[in-house]
């Protein structure tokens, strides 16, 4: 018999996919696997359900390997006992960013290339849908480092087409925080594998992350409610946009050219 928690995980999933029509009859969904938590408890779930949902599609794990040594035995293993094929990419990521360029902030750059190389890979083996592991504490703080260090209200979408490589991304842990997944992994025993990325821990991306972390502790719920505006934001409610940036005279104050409806 399954347990209440793995249903409950497996519910949250599956509303997503069906909410964002992640997932159509035929599909063959390529699936980022990093070795992380994340990707690893993506993996399992997606293979979990897919004897549970109304549609059929493929599963393909594909490990971007940046060139600096990690346990792929360990993601090759897992995929094996899963029967999911699986492809080691072999890149020179970790030398252009670290060696060849020494970028002071290699974090954008490194994932530019694995982005790219992802799409290639899944491309060349005739996948049609990208699956990622990023959940809704990830949503959050892509929000907030657009708003803080770039001023824009924006984060990534639960489904996004890429015309360039014609695979569309889906993200199926978006209604799931990082701590549901954690519990999820440790609850299934899933193994994961350790990154040596020479950054890992020290990024912006960690401490938006811990101020997430000290909101939430103060204001329980924060991360459902971000969830709710995500899925319910209405312009209407910000300013219209400018009407001009350049006012000639007479145009001020009309009172006129800007309507911001107020009921
Ligand atoms: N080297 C890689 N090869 C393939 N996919 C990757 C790789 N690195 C990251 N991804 C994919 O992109 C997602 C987001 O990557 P990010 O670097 O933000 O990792 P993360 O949030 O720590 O996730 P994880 O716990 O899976 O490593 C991952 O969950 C995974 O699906």
């Amino acid at each position: 018999m399954q347990d209440a928690y793995l249903r409950w995980f497996k519910g949250k999933v599956k509303k997503a996919m069906t909410h964002y029509q992640m997932i159509c009859d035929g599909d063959r969904v390529a699936v980022g696997l990093s070795g992380g938590k994340d990707s690893m408890a993506l993996l399992q779930v997606l293979h979990m359900i897919r004897r549970e949902v109304p549609v059929r599609y493929d599963l393909h794990a594909i490990f971007i390997n940046p060139g600096w040594p990690m346990d792929v035995d360990i993601m090759a293993d897992f995929c094996r006992q899963r029967d999911i094929p699986f492809t080691n990419k072999l890149t020179d990521i970790g030398e252009v960013v670290f060696i060849e360029r020494q970028e002071k902030n290699p974090c954008a750059l490194c994932a530019n290339l694995r982005r790219g190389a992802i799409n290639n890979t899944a491309r060349a083996l005739g996948l049609n849908k990208l699956a990622l592991g990023h959940h809704l504490d990830d949503a959050i703080e892509t929000f907030m480092m657009s708003l803080i260090y770039t001023g824009q209200f924006r984060t990534f979408s639960p489904v996004t087409y890429m015309d360039r490589s014609n695979i569309t991304l889906i993200r199926p842990l978006i209604y799931i925080t990082g701590q549901t997944v954690e519990t999820f992994v440790e609850r299934y025993g899933l193994p994961v594998v350790k990154s040596l990325c020479p950054v890992n821990g020290k990024t912006k991306r960690e401490e938006m992350k811990k101020l997430v972390e000290m909101l939430d502790e103060r204001y329980p719920d924060l991360k459902t409610r971000f969830l709710t505006a995500f899925q319910t934001f209405d312009p209407q409610n910000l300013w219209p946009p400018m009407v001009s940036r350049h006012p000639a005279r007479g145009d001020i104050c009309k009172g006129e050219g800007v309507k911001n409806k107020i009921e």
